[in-house]
């Protein structure tokens, strides 16, 4: 089986073209699991699945690295994009691509040899119920800036889905932050019956963010697409920065642009790279 190894920001993932070859009756989640470990396998966050669609010009699945199917994923839907317009699957510079978060358009920008350099993606609507994110509490409340209990330790968290969810937090330094010890506390706990992705910001001005995550089924990664735009929501809910205008968000791999608009809407605009192409032995993986 072919692979294509790409990156958004650093957040890397394994992509098979499945709108040619079919992988028959696969166990994805266990498939991910394998190749996403770094030493029995290639090395990554997880894998996407790029396929047809009955609703949109293309679909994506992605799973993390511990074998769960996340609903979405930005730095994999530039990646998907690039990879379908430069393959010339996409006919256009701008199509729609089917999630499990829902159909999202992605637009791209290309260089004078056609090839694709920058991606934008408009990503919907973020929902901010606790019924829609979800987690406990009245479903139809929200948590902006809530202080939350999880055992001895006291967060204030603003959550927001952008297609999956995301529990914001805002710190004065993200590099002082004990990530890699409260992410995996705020993932599991009780709170979030489908996990969360655990995001920690710094605002450094009414234009720019800080911006770090610990990934529900990955753990930390250098970027997170789904998770700077709900940095974004977070930090408007909480009037650090303004609507309607762009924001840069500064990510361990990189920046992304990010406004939420008059409609509501959240568009993302950053880069997409390929990493490499090989081939999967499949008598290794099963
Ligand atoms: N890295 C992604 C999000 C991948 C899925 C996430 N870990 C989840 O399970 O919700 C992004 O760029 O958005």
């Amino acid at each position: 089986m072919q692979f294509t190894k790409m990156h958004g920001l650093g957040n890397n993932y394994i992509f098979f073209n499945l709108l040619e070859t079919s992988m028959g009756e696969q166990d994805f989640a266990k498939l991910s699991k394998k190749v996403s470990n770094v030493n029995f396998g290639i090395g990554s966050d997880g894998i996407i699945l790029i396929g047809s669609s009955d609703v949109a010009d293309f679909q994506m699945r992605i799973f993390n690295a511990d074998g769960s199917e996340g609903r979405n994923c930005g730095n994999g839907l530039r990646c998907v994009a690039k990879y379908l317009f430069d393959h010339m699957y996409a006919a256009t510079r701008d199509f729609t691509i089917e999630t499990l978060g829902g159909v999202v358009r992605v637009e791209v920008e290309v260089d004078k040899r056609q090839i694709v350099r920058y991606v934008t993606v408009d990503m919907g609507t973020p929902k901010l119920l606790k019924g829609m994110i979800p987690m406990a509490g009245n479903p139809s409340s929200t948590a902006i800036n809530e202080p939350i209990s999880i055992g001895a330790k006291l967060f204030h968290m603003t959550c927001v889905s952008m297609g999956n969810p995301h529990a914001i937090q805002f710190v004065d330094d993200i590099e002082d932050y004990p990530l890699s010890t409260n992410g995996p506390i705020i993932e599991h706990s009780n709170l979030f019956p489908e996990r969360v992705n655990v995001g920690i910001v710094t605002v450094r001005n009414r234009n720019e963010l800080n911006y770090r995550v610990w990934e529900r089924g990955s753990g930390i990664t250098m970027a997170c697409g789904t998770g700077a735009c709900a940095a974004v929501v977070a930090a408007t809910l909480n009037d650090m920065i303004d609507k309607y205008i762009p924001i840069t968000v500064h990510l361990p791999g990189g920046d992304l642009t990010v406004s939420w608009d008059e409609h509501d809407h959240v568009w993302m605009r950053g880069q997409a790279e390929y990493i490499c192409h090989g081939e999967l032995v499949m008598e290794e993986i099963n």
